[in-house]
């Protein structure tokens, strides 16, 4: 379910390039999903006005377009209270003030629910193999948690190293397969980082060789994109359509049946190797997450090997794509402030290699990144809960069921009452201003006092709230660190059209834009 949290759409990345065929194709098929929109509405009762039900409708679909405006409008008008915004498919009840959001984080499962949110942004009924997750939190357990917040992240000292040395030499590869424009290379930034996110990703959770085939590791990245296309058009089809054309696409995506395909036998070897040890027999240690879910899933019934493989399918999706759209934006900024450098690859000289021996460490880089995140958030809309039965916030708004509660990250996150100078980048604001000694004069830092990266609280939302928040978060944290890392410490950077535009919105989330070139220079011919 993962970083479900930020749905955003790849599909429409392909607008961002500029594709004029494809402007066209979406912007018919988006006209085409809102006549169906329109002429599926049903409520012809008496006081049914065609005109105004347009206009309303017309409204809700800006919320396509304008999404992070329109929230950060309700933001600066709520002061503070719960406020309503409409999207085409849905309403959302944004909550700021930290009553409300404690409200949010003790509703009990079976009233709010972070899975039914996921459930609707992913649609994974179509797009994972008919996955019909509960919407119920724990239901099938919550061992999932454990097997990403702890284990995953105390193997991180044992990839770390190989992490390190695979990212750097795909990189080099990868840059090298790039056009060379008057002696220079040009890299497409984002398509790249996505790239080398779905390579550690895949080295971290399945291990090396699954790494290393080629079927599966092309279809693990198609597979972020088809979702989203796939889930997105569900989305928006009037609800008695979703089922049919849902299954139609579903069946088209092949992403998804090749991942499916691979990890299934993986994981009914280890179903049957589950049997030989709990009968006293010596079975193969593996240190991966196809192991650590199946672990813990529940002692009492455990997991079948169709239902790893789902769960590995969900974490895949969120683990993917905040992490490559987070890291994109830090290079963008890299770019944008090249004071950072000097001290940032210091930070690394110094500090890389017990990095990758602890796999914490390089607080200034993580200050740089978590001001990255800051500045611009890949979501505009967190913490989101879909409503299972009527919910009521303690100063009386309501939330029908289908309904979701959220949180206005971007706008806490951008607010002068928490972040002196809001809108300035201000890369090592979240760090110990002892670190810095005297090179800290350059730099301005202001935050009342330092913090690391992974850190949730009431002004920072980044990776949601409370009991929920992502347990994926160290991890994301040490591969963020891993490529940023190598691309400090081997290369200087360069955005080729600095002014340029650099993303692009829909709904309440950004995405870089696929097109946005980067000259990578070696600093070591
Ligand atoms: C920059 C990267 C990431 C961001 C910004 C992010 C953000 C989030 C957010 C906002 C939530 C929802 C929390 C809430 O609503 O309170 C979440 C949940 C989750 N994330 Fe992440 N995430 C990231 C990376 C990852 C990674 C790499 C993994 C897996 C290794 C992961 C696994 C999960 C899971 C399983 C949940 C559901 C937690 C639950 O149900 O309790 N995330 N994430």
């Amino acid at each position: 379910m993962g970083v479900t949290s930020d749905l955003q759409l790849l599909w429409l990345t392909k607008l961002s390039t500029g594709a004029d065929l494809t402007t066209s194709i979406v912007l018919t098929f988006l006209v085409g999903l809102f006549c169906l929109q329109v002429l599926a509405a049903t409520d012809k009762s008496s006081g049914y006005n065609p005109i105004k039900y347009v206009q309303n409708r017309i409204k809700t679909w800006q919320y396509l377009f304008k999404g992070q405006k329109i929230i950060q409008d309700g933001y600066e008008k709520s002061g503070g209270k719960p406020y309503e915004v409409l999207a085409p498919d849905n309403r959302y009840v944004f909550v700021s003030d930290p009553k409300y959001i404690r409200e949010l984080d003790k509703a009990p499962d079976n009233v709010l629910s972070l899975q039914g949110a996921a459930k609707q942004m992913l649609q994974p009924m179509y797009t994972m193999q008919h996955f019909n997750w509960f919407v119920i939190r724990g239901t099938e357990g919550v061992g999932f948690i454990r097997a990403l917040r702890t284990l995953l992240t105390n193997n991180l000292p044992e990839i770390l190293p190989d992490l390190s040395s695979i990212i750097r030499s795909r990189m080099a590869e990868l840059r090298n397969s790039h056009p060379t424009i008057k002696g220079e290379k040009h890299s497409p930034v984002y398509p790249m980082i996505v790239k080398l996110v779905v390579l550690s990703n895949a080295v971290s959770f399945f291990g090396k060789d699954l790494a290393k085939n080629d079927a599966f590791m092309e279809s693990a990245l198609e597979y972020i994109e088809q979702t989203l296309i796939c889930a997105e058009i569900v989305r928006l089809l009037p609800k008695f359509m979703a089922p049919i054309v849902g299954n139609l696409l579903g069946a088209r995506l092949k992403a998804q049946d090749v991942i499916f395909n691979t990890l299934m036998p993986i994981a009914e070897q280890r179903v049957i190797e589950r049997e030989a040890k709990a009968m006293g027999q010596e079975v193969p240690h593996h240190p991966d997450c196809i192991q650590w879910i199946m672990d813990t899933s529940p002692r009492q019934n455990p997991w079948s090997a169709q239902r790893v493989v789902h769960e590995l399918m969900a974490i895949w999706f969120g683990s993917v794509h905040a992490v490559s759209t987070t890291i994109t934006f830090a290079i963008h900024d890299l770019c944008l402030h090249p004071e950072y450098v000097e001290p940032l690859r210091n930070e690394l000289v110094q500090g890389y290699a017990e990095f990758e021996r602890t796999s914490v460490g390089l607080p200034l880089l993580d200050s740089f990144i978590k001001e990255s995140a800051r500045l611009t958030p890949v979501e505009a809309q967190s913490s989101r809960r879909s409503v299972l039965k009527p919910f009521t916030f303690s100063d009386g708004t309501k939330l029908a069921v289908g309904e979701w509660a959220c949180t206005p990250v971007r706008s806490i996150m951008q607010n002068p009452e928490f972040y002196p100078s809001p809108l300035e980048f201000n890369g090592f604001r979240f760090a110990d201003p002892n670190i810095l000694g005297d090179a800290g004069d350059a730099f301005k830092y202001k935050q009342p006092k330092p913090s690391k990266l992974t850190d949730c609280d009431n002004t920072f939302h980044v990776w949601g709230t409370g009991r929920m928040a992502c347990p994926g978060r160290y991890y994301a944290t040490a591969v963020m660190k891993v490529i940023m890392g190598q691309v400090i410490l081997h290369y200087d950077c360069e955005m080729v059209e600095q002014a340029g535009p650099r993303f692009f919105e829909w709904r309440s989330t950004i995405l870089p834009r696929s097109n946005t070139m980067i000259k990578f220079k070696p600093l070591h011919a």
